[in-house]
């Protein structure tokens, strides 16, 4: 039998990161720099720099007071944080937000309040919204006068089935038809 002694990490690194540190300018020196909540947390959290209500369906261009310089061959991306989406409707209308590496305004967030019937509250500091930086390939297109063939071919848009909305529709149909 084989038996497991000492201490098992519980967040096993699988790549060392190579990319170097990236240069961050807090523009709103009162925000404090995006930190990670857990360690290993794939996100660092991104804050409002502004008091603001968000009525059910609207949405607001949001600051976070910070500005990155991204190595060139990555990309950072705007996530919604998924407890406030849970508990409040919150998104970010443009998920998950494009950063290029070569930006160097503040980084906003357009948040969006999906509820419909309850306002969402955002406080000056709230941590509204979670960036990502991955690596990204900058590949180049050549144009060509046809593409190889697939199994899946041009099929696309639900062609595999399985889609929830479309059994609800069929049963409701069904309903109907008696
Ligand atoms: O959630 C986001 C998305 C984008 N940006 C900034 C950084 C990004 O590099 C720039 C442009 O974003 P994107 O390319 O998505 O927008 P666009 O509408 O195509 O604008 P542009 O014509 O400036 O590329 O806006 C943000 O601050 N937050
Ligand atoms: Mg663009």
């Amino acid at each position: 039998m084989l038996r497991v002694l000492g201490h098992v990490p519980r967040v096993v690194s699988v790549r060392v990161n190579d990319l170097p540190a990236i240069e961050l300018l807090r523009l709103d020196p009162q925000m404090p720099i995006p930190a990670r909540a857990h360690e290993g947390d794939a996100g660092v959290d991104l804050c409002s720099t502004v008091d603001v209500t968000i009525e059910p369906g609207e949405r607001v261009l949001v600051g976070t007071g910070i500005a990155v310089a991204l190595p060139v061959g990555t990309v950072g991306l705007v996530h919604p944080r998924s407890g406030l989406a849970a508990k409040t409707g919150l998104s970010v209308v443009n998920t998950p937000g494009t950063i290029d590496a070569g930006y160097r305004g503040e980084i906003k967030v357009c948040l969006i309040n999906h509820d419909t019937r309850t306002a969402v509250d955002v406080q000056r500091g709230d941590r509204i919204a979670q960036l990502l930086v991955q690596r990204v390939e900058l590949v180049t297109f050549v144009e060509v006068t046809s593409l190889d063939e697939t199994a899946r071919g041009e099929a696309g848009h639900g062609s595999s089935g399985g889609h929830a909305i479309l059994h609800s529709v069929s049963a409701q149909s069904q309903e109907e038809a008696h």
